[in-house]
């Protein structure tokens, strides 16, 4: 580990007043946290308040515990505004106060923090100073100060760069100390407002997200508390990969989810030109047209019997009953009104008989079984899978459904090739997934949480995205994503087409055009494939120049190289094709390494990563082993190359023996 020098130019005496605040500030932290921990939840009348109580004080002591690692604050605002707080305050990850309720620290979500990421020397929001602290392991090491009030220039910061170039090792963590001024804006929109961001690689759209759903948690706490936030992330090495960055702001109750885990896990294989009709929106109408279609028209009448007498309900008003409900509501509740109003009809006959029938009578109807026959035959009881596998073995149905919405060469490609015996041993694909999760909505109103943040958006099926939008109808989503690095046969090529679906017509497109990750010589090499792959997107730019990052070597020499990188600081990913994992895997020989598995939480410094899993993801140096395989292995290979070379913190090095793609040979 190197050690860490104190700048020679840091007045020690303000240093040790600031160290000073730091203790101060994390006794008045361990305070508070004892207090939580004295209290009672005893008090709470029955079991049940006492449970919930208890379980809400547990997480106010969690949230409470200080990190030892992490720096309580990581600025402070020297202030002119003459409102109720001190002149002084500190920015740190929560807030913390004396006994007496003086604020110590205050949270970075806060509104008055917002000056420590947005003020400048054009508009300096009220703030003469602002001074940024570094840090080594849990203690204050140096700090440096931005005069905000006499104008000019202010230069770029040091630690705020060697924050951004500190090399990577385990999972993501968070950027509070660093956010830049557009990366605030989004973090800070309202929760009303569903924002867009399209970035190049490495620009902070995963990092902006997360942070997003902290600031909207701590700003809306408890109507989010009842709704509910939500990611949706690319794999399950992406989350796992992101996992801690929520709770180490605190938020510890927002679920991570891929689509397969929000929509189900199916992952039969699946030709992408049969996936990609399946992911186009006009599905919906199909898929709506093909649940109707189960209504038969009534022929018959209900007879209901008690005792001697026999009340009838004629075919012509089932009819009518059926008619007024059709296209008014979803259809299982559709099925249990019918079953109510068939059964008011024979009430109003039982009063016109001079009876009094009460409501307990009408559902006793209801449930009744000449009742429940007719309801059955009129309006089956379906699920999901047994309408889908109607629609895609059953060509003549299909073609109903369809009408002109899908050409007749498209709903043969629906058609399975090798049809299934029945709806319960069909395999479904991920595109299914889909199309079941929209019968579903069409059958049961999806509940909608408050906010959903939907990272590599670009990916999404038109069908996904519907299913999204289903879940945050009633609330707002953060898009994420990069035109450049689709890779499913449905990635889209337009913002305003994936809001279009996702029922968030109004949502805001913005762009981060800075990278945060990518050295610039390796962007540079990876931005050639741009033009083929998104000719409309601008070259993306780097914040690191990191001169001497990028080798392009000819030869497999896999091991070699990954010695090399053993040699330096930090994480190291081997990106292969999907196919040649095991044969890399045998060539790093004796050096420790590991596959990618999400699944483990053993932490290895050298990972094999399949091509297909590389995305989101991040390593300080990235091997990436014979490109012309990984474009050859997909239809949007070109694409996924461009995601595989962006990986890199550090350095880039391409082995190859088959030909580079032509694009790379500039
Ligand atoms: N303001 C910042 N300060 C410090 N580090 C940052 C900042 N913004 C982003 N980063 C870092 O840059 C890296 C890339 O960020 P992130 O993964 O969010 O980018 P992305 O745009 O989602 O990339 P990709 O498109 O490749 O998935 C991460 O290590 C992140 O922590």
């Amino acid at each position: 580990m190197p050690t860490h020098k104190l700048a020679p130019d840091i007045p020690t005496d303000v240093l040790a007043a600031e160290q000073a605040h730091l203790a101060e500030s994390r006794a008045a932290l361990k305070a508070m946290r004892a207090h939580a921990q004295s209290l009672s939840a005893d008090a709470a009348g029955d079991w049940v308040s006492q449970q919930i109580l208890q379980s809400l004080l547990d997480q106010r002591v969690a949230a409470l515990a200080d990190h030892p690692d992490t720096p309580l604050f990581f600025g402070r605002l020297d202030r002119t505004l003459g409102d109720d707080l001190p002149g002084t305050i500190y920015v740190g990850r929560r807030h913390v106060h004396d006994g007496g309720s003086k604020p110590l620290v205050i949270d970075w979500r806060a509104p008055v923090s917002r000056a420590f990421y947005q003020a400048s020397p054009a508009d300096p929001m009220g703030i003469v100073r602002r001074r940024r602290f570094g840090y080594h392991g849990g203690e204050l090491t140096a700090f440096e100060d931005e005069p905000l009030g006499e104008g000019g220039e202010i230069g770029p910061s040091k630690i705020l760069t060697e924050e951004i170039e500190r090399p990577r090792t385990g999972p993501m963590r968070d950027i509070v100390a660093t956010i830049q001024p557009d990366q605030d804006e989004i973090v800070r929109s309202t929760l009303a407002q569903t924002v867009c961001v399209q970035g190049a690689p490495g620009t902070g759209k995963t990092a902006v997200g997360l942070h997003r759903a902290a600031y909207l948690l701590f700003t809306h706490r408890e109507r989010l508390a009842r709704s509910g936030v939500m990611i949706v992330g690319p794999n399950r090495a992406f989350l796992s990969y992101i996992s801690s960055v929520l709770p180490a702001l605190g938020e510890v109750k927002v679920d991570q989810t891929t689509v397969a885990g929000l929509l189900g896990e199916h992952s039969a294989p699946e030709d992408p030109l049969v996936a990609a009709v399946k992911g186009d929106a006009r599905m919906a109408a199909v898929l709506e047209r093909a649940l109707w279609m189960h209504i038969v028209k009534p022929s018959e009448g209900v007879v209901f019997t008690k005792g001697a007498y026999r009340y009838r309900v004629a075919d012509y008003e089932v009819r009518e009953i059926v008619a007024s409900l059709r296209g008014t509501t979803r259809y299982n509740p559709g099925r249990a009104a019918l079953a109510q109003r068939l059964a008011h009809m024979v009430l109003v006959r039982m009063e016109q008989r001079g009876e009094s029938p009460d409501d307990r009578v009408q559902d006793a109807v209801a449930r009744s079984k000449p009742v429940k026959q007719l309801v059955d035959a009129v309006w089956p009881k379906l699920t999901p899978e047994q309408v889908l596998f109607r629609l895609l073995s059953d060509p003549e149905f299909l073609a109903r459904a369809a009408k002109s919405d899908l050409s007749a060469e498209e709903q043969e490609t629906l058609i399975w090739r090798k049809p299934y015996r029945s709806w319960k041993s069909a395999k479904w694909t991920a595109a299914d997934a889909a199309l079941l999760d929209e019968l579903r909505d069409l059958m049961e109103r999806t509940p909608s949480l408050g906010h959903l943040v939907v990272d590599e958006a670009q990916d999404l099926s038109e069908m996904q995205l519907r299913a999204l939008g289903r879940r945050c109808r009633n609330g707002s989503a953060t898009v994420l994503g990069d035109l450049a690095q689709g890779t499913t046969p449905w990635s889209t090529r337009s913002w305003e087409s994936v809001l279009e679906h996702l029922g968030q017509r109004e949502g805001e497109v913005t762009e981060l055009t800075l990278g945060f990750r990518v050295p610039r010589e390796v962007l540079d090499y990876a931005a050639r494939l741009l033009p083929s792959i998104a000719p409309d997107l601008a070259a993306p730019r780097s914040l690191r120049p990191g001169a001497g990052s990028l080798t392009v070597r000819q030869g497999l020499a896999v091991a070699q190289a990954a010695e090399e990188a053993l040699a330096k600081e930090g994480s190291i990913g081997v990106i292969v094709p999907d196919a040649l994992v095991g044969e890399v895997s045998a060539a790093l020989g004796s050096l420790p390494h590991a596959v990618l598995d999400p699944d483990s939480a053993e932490e290895h410094r050298l990972l094999i990563v399949p091509a297909t899993l590389a995305k989101g993801l991040e390593y300080d140096h990235v091997i990436v082993v014979e490109p012309a395989d990984i474009v050859s292995a997909e239809p949007r290979g070109l694409a996924r190359l461009y995601v595989v070379l962006t990986r890199a913190v550090t350095s880039l090095t391409v082995l190859y023996d088959k030909a580079l793609p032509a694009q790379l040979v500039a």
